[in-house]
């Protein structure tokens, strides 16, 4: 089995993808799941998710629950929500609410560009953050054949400590599931895992997470710092009801 670590997604992967946005996308995509969501729709742009909302408001018409589509729109830009979108891309927001029977459509700066990369070649494509590390470990190892390939999304394209960190802890879960070799971006994020204290010392002395708290956005920082508190892994599918532009993740 070889071990593999990118730094910022590239290239091809011939087996499964592990793909890291830990502040804040992949943390917050495992936390919708957790709070019931049917299925998260990873989109490729905003307007792809603002165009599904309208799409299903044109076809469902009104909902016997009162709301007049399945589809909950949740983003940022900068940081902050996008407007029209119903939610930011806030982990503790979504830990607040109840998503079930929703479908959420998601479109942020670097996590799902980064899964849209991965997905590109991936076989087998999950999401993974500190909150299900375990469980991703666990669930990657079981699937793979001859690649695990972890990809940290960074931030606008450039490398990220909290995602580096969150690689390193994944590493160290599947080194010790069974012998793999590894390449230097493995080892480099072994090293930052090792050298960068606990799980929220290494977020918190992130830029990204600096960043987060500037915009008082801190507790979201916290919530991600949570080491293997979910067993849910988010999986990618594929079938008709994929609308195009979208990609499909169920919970796992
Ligand atoms: O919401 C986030 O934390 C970031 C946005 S940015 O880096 O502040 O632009 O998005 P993500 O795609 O989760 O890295
Ligand atoms: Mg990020």
């Amino acid at each position: 089995m070889r071990l593999r670590v990118d730094l910022l997604p590239h290239g091809t992967y011939p087996d499964v993808v592990l793909v890291i946005d830990v502040l804040r996308a992949t943390t917050t995509a495992i936390t919708y799941l957790e709070r019931g969501a049917d299925a998260l729709l990873l989109t490729a742009t905003p307007d792809v998710a603002l165009a599904l909302r309208s799409e299903g408001m044109r076809q469902d018409g009104a909902r016997p629950d009162g709301e007049s589509t399945p589809y909950l729109l949740g983003g940022e830009r900068g940081g902050l929500p996008i407007p029209g979108f119903d939610f930011g891309n806030s982990p503790v927001e979504a830990a607040a609410q109840n998503f079930t029977g929703r479908t959420v459509v998601m479109n942020t700066t670097n996590g799902t560009v980064a899964a849209h990369t991965a997905a590109q070649s991936g076989k087998h494509v999950f999401l993974a953050a500190l909150t299900n590390a375990h469980a991703a470990a666990r669930r990657a190892r079981a699937t793979a054949t001859e690649e695990i390939a972890i990809v940290c999304a960074g931030t606008d394209e450039r490398v990220g400590l909290e995602d580096v960190y969150a690689a390193g802890v994944l590493a160290e879960y599947l080194l010790a599931m069974g012998e793999s070799s590894i390449d230097d971006g493995a080892r480099i994020a072994l090293t930052v895992r090792r050298s960068s204290g606990n799980p929220l010392e290494a977020l918190g002395s992130s830029v990204h997470g600096a960043r987060l708290a500037s915009l008082g956005l801190g507790e979201d920082v916290r919530y991600a710092a949570g080491l293997s508190t979910s067993t849910l892994v988010p999986t990618l599918v594929t079938g008709d009801d994929v609308p195009p532009g979208t990609l499909k993740f169920i919970a796992g």
